[in-house]
């Protein structure tokens, strides 16, 4: 559903270029869970933002739902990701003249799609915002704003979910519940969900951690537990 192909991403030049991305090849499949792992400035977001088409590399392909990236202009590439993409980031990006229920709604509003309210209630309740979508975002908590956007994520059904620390702003019993409801949605729905994260507990959720280390792949753990992640990041050496 999603593949790369030696990915680079170099930021700058001369002797402040950064090399955040550093020949990554990997793949994920329709309804395959990832978790994104490694020390802070490994490369993580910059590789998710990479296969989500919001950056380009400086080397290297990208395929996401069947569509080379590259050949693509940005029409096209925002099409593409309107109709086949979800994003759970950090920043919410919820509007704030709408309501939390207007801002879940609104890609299915652009694409004049209809909205299925028993699904939205669903998706709603599960992240314990039912009695909150009448209210803008300036009037909701950060974890109430960051459960809005993972509704409006999950709502449109997209192939692929990107998720940046999705759990990053929220209690236990919440996170936990996001967290099933992001495996649900690749078992079930057969969604792909790819999703950095800092916190191993959340990874075991995933159906396999990569772990970067200086913009490189440097493990990869399928079916992982608490004990198989705490103990390949403990590995990790990070060189610069
Ligand atoms: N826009 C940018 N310009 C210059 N350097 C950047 C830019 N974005 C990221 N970097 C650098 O690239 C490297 C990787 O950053 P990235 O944010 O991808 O790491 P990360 O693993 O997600 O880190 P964290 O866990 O702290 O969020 C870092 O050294 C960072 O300083």
């Amino acid at each position: 559903m999603v593949s790369c192909r030696n990915l680079r991403k170099r930021y700058g030049t001369g002797d402040a270029a950064v090399v955040a991305v550093d020949g990554v090849s990997t793949s994920f499949a329709a309804g395959e869970f990832t978790a994104i792992m490694g020390p802070s400035g490994s490369g993580k977001t910059t590789l998710m933002h990479l296969l989500a088409g919001l950056d380009t590399p400086t080397e290297g392909e990208v395929s996401l739902a069947g569509t080379a990236l590259a050949g693509l202009d940005d029409r096209a590439l925002t099409d593409l990701r309107r109709d086949r993409v979800g994003f759970i980031f950090q920043a919410f990006n919820l509007l704030p003249t709408l309501t939390a229920e207007q801002n879940i709604v609104l890609p299915l509003r652009l694409a004049g799609r209809p909205v299925d309210r028993d699904r939205l209630q669903r998706i709603a309740a599960s992240l314990q915002i039912g009695d909150r979508l009448g209210h803008r975002p300036a009037e909701l908590s950060g974890g109430q704003q960051q459960r809005v956007a993972v509704a409006r994520a999950l709502l449109t059904e997209p192939s692929v979910v990107f998720a940046d620390e999705p759990t990053g702003a929220l209690d236990i019993a919440t996170g936990r519940a996001l967290l099933a409801g992001l495996q649900n949605a690749a078992r079930q729905a057969s969604q792909t969900i790819i999703m950095v994260t800092h916190d191993a507990a959340a990874a075991t959720y995933a159906d396999r951690v990569l772990i970067m280390a200086d913009g490189r792949l440097w493990d990869e753990l399928r079916a992982p537990t608490l004990e198989s992640i705490m103990s390949v990041m403990a590995s990790v050496t990070v060189t610069s």
